[in-house]
């Protein structure tokens, strides 16, 4: 297992690159730390491959280095980087069995014997399929070689890094939420470093230790669950994690209250003079429904189980609001922000209490 650090490190497909918007991957300077568990997320098109492939070395960056550990691997194949990869696509031997395709990767590095013989099993229990270790993969469902195919990639342990592109796509979605817990407990088991790209907030939200959010080749945050749901770095995190995402209303700052253009609301702390375009960000989970406040029109209930999304408008902008199933909505509603959930967003980056804008 490594540490991997981006150190400058971008990417164009093409030669002559005139400006930000010709690099499907924007410079990168970051730390991966040895042993956790990352998820690449965002929209289609953003990038997430791009940079997964080079981190595997399926692709030369134009520019920065990569290293693992203090090992520069920037110009090092795919296979010097000792690295197991897991596609979107079960990637298996059929003429082989379940048990040997299992053993394959261990085979390849010369392990052998009793010490490959108790991982293959092990392995096998925890993808399910320790009851079929002498089928031949052949006959099996994709989804059956998809497990395998994870397996495989989670039988060595002498990996730098597992990487995933999107490896649950070909499963049933019952199945999605079962194997999602087993590679945690894995992660949790074995202390691999992983990189697992999805496009799927739900897959990166319970997979991930530290989730690394993209838009438009940019990374704009990288954080923890919490981090992304409480203070999102960039108005993009916020309307992309969450459902629905945060409520972003233009506003102007001063000292500790908001005006936004149905009144005046209060911030959870004091803030300085702010330039650019200012807005301010509200889960809809910090939003309630009551007698006093500012007076919104309801124009939608929808009921998704233990919470309700109420959809109204606040002076001329949409906002939602999620309240608890039994709650009773006031005859003249309005609406409190709870201070402390508030965030203040400058040309939509997050502006921190002291002033200082906060970057990726
Ligand atoms: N081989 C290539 N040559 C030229 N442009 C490419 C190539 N591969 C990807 N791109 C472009 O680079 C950008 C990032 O693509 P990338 O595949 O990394 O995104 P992604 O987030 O993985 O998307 P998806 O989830 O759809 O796979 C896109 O605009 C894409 O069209």
């Amino acid at each position: 297992m490594a540490k991997i650090t981006l150190s400058g490190l971008a990417h164009s497909y093409l030669p002559h690159p005139k400006g930000p918007k010709d690099y499907a991957l924007k410079r990168i300077d970051h730390e991966w730390e040895d042993g956790a568990a990352y998820a690449l997320l965002g929209p289609s098109g953003c990038g997430k491959t791009t940079l997964l492939n080079m981190i595997s070395g399926l692709l030369q960056p134009s520019e920065g280095r990569i290293f693992f550990g203090a090992t520069d691997v920037t110009d090092m194949a795919t296979a010097e980087r000792n690295i197991a990869q897991v596609f979107q696509f079960p990637v298996v031997y059929d003429t082989m069995t379940v048990y040997e395709n299992l053993a394959f990767p261990l085979r390849n590095r010369g392990v052998r014997g009793e010490a490959a013989d108790a991982r293959v099993r092990e392995i096998a229990r925890m993808i399910g399929m320790d009851d079929r270790l002498n089928d031949k993969a052949r006959g099996l469902t994709a989804d059956a070689k998809q497990k395998i195919s994870l397996g495989r990639g989670m039988v060595r342990n002498d990996v730098n890094a597992i990487l995933f592109d999107e490896p649950l796509t070909v499963i049933d979605p019952h199945m999605k939420w079962e194997l999602r817990t087993q590679l945690k407990a894995l992660h949790r088991q074995f202390g691999h470093t992983m990189i697992y790209v999805t496009h799927d907030q739900t897959e990166a939200l319970t997979f991930a230790d530290k989730v690394v959010v993209m838009t438009e080749g940019e990374v704009v945050q990288i954080g923890t669950p919490a981090e992304l749901f409480e203070r999102p770095a960039h108005t993009f995190v916020g309307y992309f994690i969450g459902s629905p995402g945060m409520n972003l209303l233009p506003a102007q700052v001063e000292g500790s209250v908001a005006r936004i253009p149905a009144g005046e609301v209060a911030l959870g702390a004091a803030y300085p003079a702010l330039s650019g375009e200012v807005e301010i960000g509200i889960r809809p989970e910090f939003i309630r429904v009551t007698g006093d406040g500012l007076p919104v029109r309801i124009r939608r209930v929808e009921d998704v189980g233990r919470h309700k999304i109420v959809r109204a408008d606040l002076a001329d902008r949409a906002i939602d609001i999620m309240v608890p199933e039994g709650a009773e909505i006031p005859a003249e509603p309005r609406v409190r922000f709870e201070p402390e959930a508030i965030n203040v967003y400058a040309d939509g980056w997050r502006v921190a209490p002291g002033g200082e804008r906060e970057a990726a």
